[in-house]
């Protein structure tokens, strides 16, 4: 920080209002993890969840959890008609091991009277009590005025005058939530500025949600308004349409001179150069599939596709790029599709070790094939093997390691032994290695897992090579609808050394395309050892 950066504090609420996303269950365990990964980037602030509301987040607060950031309880203001020291809920967070308590108190007073059913004075009361009790017992308090915005606009006075006991009684923070997230950033704008001199801006945080889409945009109308703190989410996860996301707000907050100039956030560029990894690997915590369009993190944050745009990246990647995708853990693309020119396919050959003149005439032989089998359906945008050996056979480099003279599927469904009716897939293959002839058979789960079977049990020679081969992924995509469609196969395959490469087969037959897609992805890995190289 220098003397004149200001402190911007990061508020991260993946594992509680995270975890009221759709489809969304952490484990006791995923929230250790995540806890440590938050930790891990410099975020100041971690919370937790809801101690006393489940078994998971009460075993999460029972231990000290021993993070350099601020480890927070979340829970609700106590009820009326007892007080706080009688309060179950209350008692629960005074409990946590935790450093600080997140308070979420009403602050619109519809809500007070229908959500609560008590009166305005008591809601107040419960806001100054619950504070009190917290600060009491040492602990750091914040208060989440919920609704704020949507209170503040329906009855001004009674909004601020939550925010002000909340800070009178002691409460670190005042964090103005939209609730809802119907706000825009303009009037959020204006109504933090307003309540910045009740209570100060450096007590004074945000917590946005994202249903007109513009959490971000939210956030940092508040930090422009005053606001010092930002709470939100890794991957912008969060009840309904997510919370602000912290992975777009803290690449913005670090890269962009109007914020990066004027404040200091707990990251660091070297922490921010994990950020891509930290993101994926909620996603992988998750079984969530990655967004690849995902600002900054997502795998086509820097993917150009465009044949005009590649070329120009290809000269100088500032031109399509609004910072270097390595700032955030992230890389470069350049796709290979039927929106490509030369440039495209001399920078993913470039990518996957081969050197070649764009004025080489195989370059534009490459391109021709590339464009006509797209238009048959291939994509090898995202089958990068298929398209390395496309472009090695375009240069006759590589060789016919053997040769499937004949394959035969069967499906049948019928009883089985005790009397079961069930459906079975067996596969036969005929392969020429050299001059050996092999035929192999297989039963398998599906008629692919047969056929696959079947095709990697016995390839002479080149058998050991294959032995560590793993299909570890499988779509299946029909082009045109009908029976009469055209289906295009992705197959994922790895190995041991923990490498992963995607092939592509298309036919109006998905067993043919399945085929293809294996074979490519066999030659891949002999191609690979550097067999018959
Ligand atoms: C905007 C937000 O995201 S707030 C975060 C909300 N998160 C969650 O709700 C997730 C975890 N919640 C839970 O597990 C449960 O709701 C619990 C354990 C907290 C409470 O469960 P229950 O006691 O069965 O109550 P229930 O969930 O049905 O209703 C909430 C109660 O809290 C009261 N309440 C809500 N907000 C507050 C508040 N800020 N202060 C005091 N009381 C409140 C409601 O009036 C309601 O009381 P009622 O039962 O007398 O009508
Ligand atoms: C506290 C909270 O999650 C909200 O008001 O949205």
């Amino acid at each position: 920080m220098t003397a004149s950066t200001e402190r911007l504090y990061l508020f991260d609420t993946t594992l509680r209002d995270g975890a009221q996303t759709t489809g969304v269950d952490f484990t006791l365990e995923d929230k250790v993890k995540i806890a440590g990964i938050l930790d891990d980037l410099g975020i100041d602030y971690v919370e937790g969840g809801y101690p006393g509301a489940n078994a998971t987040d009460t075993a999460l607060f029972g231990e000290d959890r021993r993070l350099k950031a601020t480890f927070t309880a979340f829970g609700m203001t106590k009820r009326a008609g007892r007080s706080a020291a009688n309060d179950p809920g209350v008692a629960a967070l005074l409990d946590a091991k935790a450093k600080a308590i997140c308070f979420v108190a009403k602050a619109w007073d519809y809500h007070v009277h229908v959500a609560l059913g008590c009166t305005l004075e008591e809601n107040l009361e419960g806001i100054r009590d619950s504070v009190a009790a917290a600060k009491a017992r040492g602990f750091e308090v914040l208060v989440d005025c919920e609704h704020f915005f949507d209170g503040y606009k329906a009855n001004p006075d009674y909004a601020l005058s939550c925010a002000r006991n909340a800070y009178e009684a002691g409460a670190r923070w005042v964090v103005l939530c939209d609730t809802n997230g119907g706000t825009l950033p303009e009037e959020i704008e204006a109504i933090v500025r307003t309540v910045s001199s009740t209570v100060p801006g450096d007590h004074l945080g945000i917590h946005a949600h994202n249903d007109t889409e513009q959490a971000v945009a939210v956030s940092l109308a508040a930090v422009r308004a005053g606001a010092r703190q930002i709470q939100g989410t890794l991957n912008g996860l969060g009840e309904r349409c997510g919370n602000a996301n912290l992975t777009s707000l803290i690449p913005t907050l670090l890269l962009k001179s109007a914020y990066a100039d004027r404040f200091a956030i707990g990251v660091t560029k070297e922490k921010l150069g994990q950020l891509t990894k930290a993101s994926r690997k909620l996603d992988e915590l998750l079984n969530r599939s990655p967004n690849r369009h995902a600002p900054y993190v997502g795998a086509s944050a820097f993917a150009t596709k465009a044949g005009i745009h590649a070329s120009a990246v290809l000269k100088e990647p500032e031109t399509y790029e609004h910072v270097p995708p390595e700032t955030v853990g992230n890389r470069r693309h350049v796709l290979v599709s039927e929106q490509a020119g030369k440039s495209n396919i001399i920078y993913e050959l470039e990518r996957v070790g081969l050197t070649i003149a764009k004025d080489d005439p195989r370059v534009a032989r490459i391109l021709d094939e590339v464009k006509d089998r797209e238009s048959l359906g291939y994509a090898y945008e995202g089958a990068d093997a298929s398209f390395f050996l496309l472009a090695k056979r375009v240069m006759g480099e590589v060789p016919a390691f053997f040769e499937v003279e004949r394959f035969k599927v069967n499906v049948e469904r019928r009883y089985n032994a005790v009397g079961d009716l069930v459906t079975f897939s067996e596969a036969t293959v005929k392969v020429k290695v050299g001059s050996e002839v092999m035929i192999s058979a297989a039963e398998g789960n599906g008629p692919v897992n047969a056929l696959d079977a079947a095709l990697r049990k016995d390839l002479g020679q080149y058998q050991r090579y294959i032995e560590d081969l793993e299909l570890v992924d499988f779509r299946v995509r029909i082009l045109n609808g009908g029976t009469g469609a055209v289906t295009r196969v992705l197959i994922e395959s790895k190995d041991a050394t923990g490498d992963t490469w995607t092939t592509v087969g298309v036919s109006a037959n998905i067993i043919d395309a399945s085929f293809q897609a294996l074979t490519d992805s066999i030659t891949y890995k002999l191609v690979k050892e550097g067999v018959g190289v």
